[in-house]
């Protein structure tokens, strides 16, 4: 993929000099500092936002030829803050599958298979957003999307609000749909800990460029942990 996006307020690029590929049924890692462009690429890949310049390419044709409903179905996006917009927990697991016309029963067992994956107890779903805790709404975020079981699952932080277990449960959870169901995932994650048992490979933006595309084996994960949290790097000082 290759895109900028003019910033509307200054009128520079946020993202440029990005070209990359994702395959099939690949885990991919976005890391890099706030700001760096991270949700806006997510954004791109998911078609929420158009590059300025630049053309992006599903399965070798280009992303304005797709139609948006083919893509909607296909890929899905679980954002950084996800709402459950004044349902009960059950209802906001139900829905998505509601609005792809699925049988009854396959809803229940989509979701029953996918709340008990991430233990996701039975007495939560009568439950409304306001009596949940932060760590609790981010799993049920997850088990919406995973319920869907789409082709590319494009994760923004699934676990900034998981203690250490917890994060560990989501992230063995994706290991297994990407294996049985060659899902493709891409995940923005801050914690290396996390990202580095589960990618096979690792995009670093930084300033809105992507100064590192790796195979996560060729990844000095020492060096990108001294370097990541350092917002006063400029692109040139990485050597890795
Ligand atoms: N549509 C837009 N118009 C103008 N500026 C934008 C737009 N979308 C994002 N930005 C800006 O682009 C930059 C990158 O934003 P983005 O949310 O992608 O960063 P990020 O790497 O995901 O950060 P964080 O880790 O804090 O979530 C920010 O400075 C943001 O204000």
């Amino acid at each position: 993929m290759y895109g900028s996006l003019p910033d509307k307020k200054q009128g520079y690029p946020i993202l440029q000099d990005i070209s990359f590929e994702i395959f099939k049924g690949e885990k991919v890692a976005i890391v890099g500092y706030p700001g760096a462009g991270k949700t806006l690429l997510l954004r791109l890949i998911n078609r929420l936002s158009t590059p300025s310049k630049g053309r992006i390419f599903w399965d070798g044709q280009e992303y304005n030829r797709v139609p948006v409903i083919l893509l909607r179905k296909q890929i899905v996006l679980m954002p950084q803050e996800s709402k459950l917009l004044g349902m009960t927990v059950q209802e906001a697991l139900d829905y998505p599958l509601l609005l792809r016309n699925l049988p009854q029963q396959v809803i229940a067992q989509r979701v029953r298979k996918w709340r008990e994956k991430l233990q996701i107890s039975d007495e939560w779903l009568k439950l409304t957003e306001t009596q949940l805790s932060s760590g609790q709404r981010q799993l049920i975020a997850i088990a919406r999307v995973l319920a869907i079981e789409p082709q590319i699952l494009l994760l923004d932080e699934p676990t900034s609000s998981l203690d250490f277990t917890t994060a560990n449960l989501v992230l063995r959870t994706l290991k297994w749909i990407s294996q049985n169901y060659q899902t493709t995932i891409v995940m923005v994650n801050h914690r290396l800990d996390l990202v580095e048992g589960f990618c096979d490979r690792l995009l670093h933006l930084h300033e809105g460029c992507l100064i590192l595309n790796q195979t996560k084996n060729m990844v000095n994960w020492q060096k990108l942990n001294q370097n990541i949290h350092n917002a006063a790097y400029k692109k040139d000082d990485f050597d890795f």
